[in-house]
């Protein structure tokens, strides 16, 4: 019972809330006490994560209740200020956690990947961090208050992956920003980390041809891709 008021006086920021590993961690964070502000460019699936966590805020333009849903592009510089701004006017307070979970997908060769999907891919998955970060970050200097920003990366980032030389290079800018920003926010209070997931079964992996997931689900010791809500015992 005690971990259930481990967050309790937490507001916390999940981006891609509307998504598995966002949603997943949208009500894991809810369980353990904390107010979710659950935000996604697809604002009806973050509505959905709060309706999940029983909040009200799940309707469009409700008040904000124990949780809202906030609709907005995180590779967008006015849409992410926005959101800070919306998120503090709903709940009276900067974000305390973090959790940067959007992300997206757009898998070529080298060889024939187009700049459009390079460029998007980046927009969203690094300067979309680099955007979320440094707004969160921001409001919580200006008042005073300490964090902790989690960076959803990807293990891509680390060792790589055939067609994803756009991903694993955003992935990996991921990892590099995250350490920087921990040794710079350290001083404010401000925890910053960054987390290197394998393959989790939510519809980012959908479009991975079946060929490749039994290729790599055959290099994984348990046999199986991971679940989002962790599955520690499944
Ligand atoms: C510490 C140990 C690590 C070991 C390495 C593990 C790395 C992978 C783990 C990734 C987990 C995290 C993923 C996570 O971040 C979320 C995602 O990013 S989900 C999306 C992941 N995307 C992919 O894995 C790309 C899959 N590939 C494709 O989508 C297509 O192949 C594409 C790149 C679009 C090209 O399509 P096309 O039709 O042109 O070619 P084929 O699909 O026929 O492929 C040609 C041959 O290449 C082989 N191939 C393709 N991708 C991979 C791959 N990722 N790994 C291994 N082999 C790959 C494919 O099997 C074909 O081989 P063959 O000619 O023998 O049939
Ligand atoms: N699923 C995996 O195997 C896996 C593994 C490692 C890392 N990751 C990373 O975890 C994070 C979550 O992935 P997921 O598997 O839940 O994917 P998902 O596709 O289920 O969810 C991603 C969510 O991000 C939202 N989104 C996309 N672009 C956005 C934008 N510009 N602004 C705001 N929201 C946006 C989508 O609407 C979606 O709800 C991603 O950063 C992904 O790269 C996933």
């Amino acid at each position: 019972m005690a971990s259930q008021l481990r967050l309790r006086s937490a507001l916390a920021l999940v981006t891609g809330a509307g998504g598995g590993i966002g949603r997943a961690v949208s009500v894991r964070l809810a369980a353990e006490g904390a107010a979710v502000a659950a935000c996604d460019l697809d604002g009806a699936a973050a509505r959905e994560t709060v309706r999940l966590l029983g909040g009200p805020g799940s309707e469009e333009g409700a008040p904000c209740g124990a949780h809202a849903a906030f609709q907005a592009d995180v590779s967008e510089t006015r849409a992410v200020r926005r959101l800070l701004e919306q998120v503090q006017a709903c709940f009276s307070r900067p974000p305390s956690v973090v959790v940067s979970c959007a992300g997206i997908t757009r898998d070529e060769f080298l060889l024939h990947m187009s700049e459009d999907d390079w460029d998007r891919v980046i927009a969203v998955n690094l300067k979309g961090i680099f955007l979320v970060n440094q707004a969160a970050a921001q409001a919580l200097v200006s008042s005073g208050c300490p964090g902790s920003i989690i960076n959803i990366s990807s293990i891509v980032g680390k060792v790589g992956n055939m067609g994803q030389t756009n991903y694993a290079a955003s992935k990996a800018g991921v990892i590099g920003l995250t350490q920087t920003a921990a040794r710079e926010f350290g001083r404010h209070g401000i925890r910053c980390n960054s987390v290197l997931p394998g393959f989790i079964k939510t519809p980012m992996i959908q479009k991975v041809p079946q060929k490749v997931l039994d290729k790599v689900t055959g290099m994984i010791p348990m046999g199986r891709v991971g679940d989002p809500e962790g599955g520690l015992f499944m």
